[in-house]
This record gives C-alpha cells, sequence and structure tokens, in this order.
C-alpha cells in the first residue's frame, strides 16, 4: 500500500540535523526511515509537531533519535523548532513555550539590528546532578559526572578526540539502563571542548544536552564558573552555556538553521 507523501522540513544546529514534522505522530519504524542517511531523508533525530500540553505552551516537540528510540528532550533540537513555529507558523516571538517529555521549556528568538535571527537560547534547567559513575571498559576505569537535563548523561573528563568516542562512548553508552548520551569534555579557563556520544544517534557534530551536561559537571568541580556564560565548543560550532550558581538553571544559546523543505513518499 502506497503512503501517504509526508511533508517535512529539514533544521540543523550546529550540523545536528532534524527533520520536523507535523503530528500524527510518525512510528518508530518510519521515523527510522527517514533518519536513514542513505535511503531517507537523513537527520540525528525527527521532531514531531504535537499540540501543547500545559498552559501557555504553543506546541508539544516529540523527538525520535535516528534509531528509533525516543528522547525525552533535545537542545539543538528545541532551538530549531522554535525558529520554525516563529518564522513559519505565525506564532508570536520572541519568548514561546515549548513542552517536551522533559517539561516546558522557554525559548526566545534574538534577532540583529536588520531583524535576521541571531541565535535561539532556551531555558534547560532544571539540571540534576546525580553523583559520579565508574565505567569499566575492558579493565580502564572511565570516571564520570552523572546529569539529568531531562534525558541521561555521562560526562568523562577525557580527552574529547572523535576516534575516541567513537570507540569508547557505544560500549560506555550499553552499561547503563536504558543507554546514556556519553561526553568527552576538556574544560579549561576559556570553555570547554567537548564530543558527544548520542545516545540513539551516535558521534553527533554537536548535542546541546550534552553541552548543558558539560557544562553543568564542570560546574559542580570548580573547573569553570557559574553564573557566566561558558563557551561550549563542539566539533560543529560553540554553544554559550549558562549554569546557575544553584547548578539547576541552565541557559543556553546558538543557531538553528534551515536547509530545505519538501515530501517525502517514506
Ligand atoms: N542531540 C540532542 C540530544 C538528542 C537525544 C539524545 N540522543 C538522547 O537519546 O537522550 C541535543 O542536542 O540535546
Amino acid at each position: 500500500m502506497r503512503r501517504v507523501p509526508l511533508s517535512f522540513v529539514k533544521y540543523h544546529g550546529l550540523g545536528n540535523d532534524f527533520v520536523v514534522v507535523e503530528g500524527p505522530l510518525v512510528d518508530a519504524d518510519r521515523a527510522r526511515r527517514i533518519c536513514d542517511r542513505r535511503r531517507g531523508i537523513g537527520a540525528d533525530g525527527l521532531v514531531t509537531i504535537l499540540p501543547p500540553r500545559t498552559p501557555g505552551a504553543v506546541a508539544f516537540m516529540h523527538i525520535y533519535n535516528s534509531d528509533g528510540s525516543v528522547a525525552a528532550m533535545c537542545g539543538n533540537a528545541i532551538r530549531c523548532l522554535a525558529r520554525h513555529l516563529v518564522d513559519h507558523r505565525g506564532v508570536a516571538g520572541p519568548t514561546l513555550v515549548i513542552d517536551t517529555d522533559s517539561g516546558p521549556k522557554t525559548c526566545t528568538v534574538h534577532r540583529g539590528a536588520g531583524g535576521a535571527v541571531e541565535a535561539v537560547s532556551v531555558e534547560m534547567g532544571p539540571a540534576r546532578l546525580l553523583g559520579d559513575q565508574d565505567f569499566d571498559v575492558d579493565g580502564e576505569v572511565h570516571r564520570s559526572v552523572r546529569v539529568s537535563m531531562g534525558n541521561p548523561h555521562a560526562v568523562l573528563f577525557e580527552e574529547p578526540a572523535r576516534e575516541r568516542a567513537r570507540s569508547l562512548g557505544p560500549r560506555i553508552e550499553r552499561l547503563v539502563d536504558g543507554g546514556v548520551n556519553v561526553g568527552f569534555a576538556r574544560p579549561g579557563p576559556d570553555g570547554i571542548d567537548l564530543v558527544v556520544w548520542e545516545r540513539g544517534a551516535g558521534l553527533t557534530d554537536a548535542c546541546g544536552t550534552g553541552a548543558c551536561a558539560a557544562a553543568v559537571a564542570s560546574a559542580s568541580r570548580g573547573k569553570v564558573r557559574a553564573g557566566a556564560p561558558v563557551p561550549v565548543r563542539l566539533p560543529g560550532g560553540t554553544l554559550l552555556v549558562t549554569v546557575a550558581p544553584d547548578l539547576v538553571g541552565v541557559t543556553m544559546r546558538g543557531p538553528a538553521e534551515r536547509v530545505f523543505a519538501g515530501e517525502a513518499d517514506l
């Protein structure tokens, strides 16, 4: 049976890319096909826009990872969705609230003097520090700070090298029930260098919740200053993350770009 063509828009935030579609919910199998980079549109995740669930919110963001698993939150996707809703769905900005499986998130679309969108910021909290966890991989112990940004993260203060993350990431991901996003972070006086192996999507160019988790973990160890914007440098570019002194409030700021729109027979 032929499927009804699916209208979609493609966005990315620092190279972390998403297909955005209107509800009703696409199922996990279709999400996997859409995200396939050879046989589908290709993306790290699929965002479905659904009706809001809390008073004052304008929409609900549902997100699948490229492997069809569901994530409760995604920092890069929510910036893309906020921009899409303001630019193409007639939602009044600059500030709007989007519901997610980890609660409502307040987003602000920032414009420059000429009116062009320069960045989107998101109140990403509450962050939750979950303590330390050690992972044994082939007899080598990797220390992590566990942080929830609505989704699970393990932040390792280890060399943020992509090839190392590609080999270690999936092995650590599997050591946690339900999986975990694995960040390799190097905090310093001028910011944090970070590579993230994402649960359900693999090595990505950027991870918004991962950047927030790395900033919270680093602030909790006194490696970066809370209360001031910290540049988090990812392979795809830089996010600015401010962790409140209580280590619970977190603001993330970064770009969101529309790439193309189309119809897919998937
Ligand atoms: N790319 C994301 C996070 C997407 C979800 C994650 N892979 C999970 O399963 O928790 C971001 O920008 O935050």
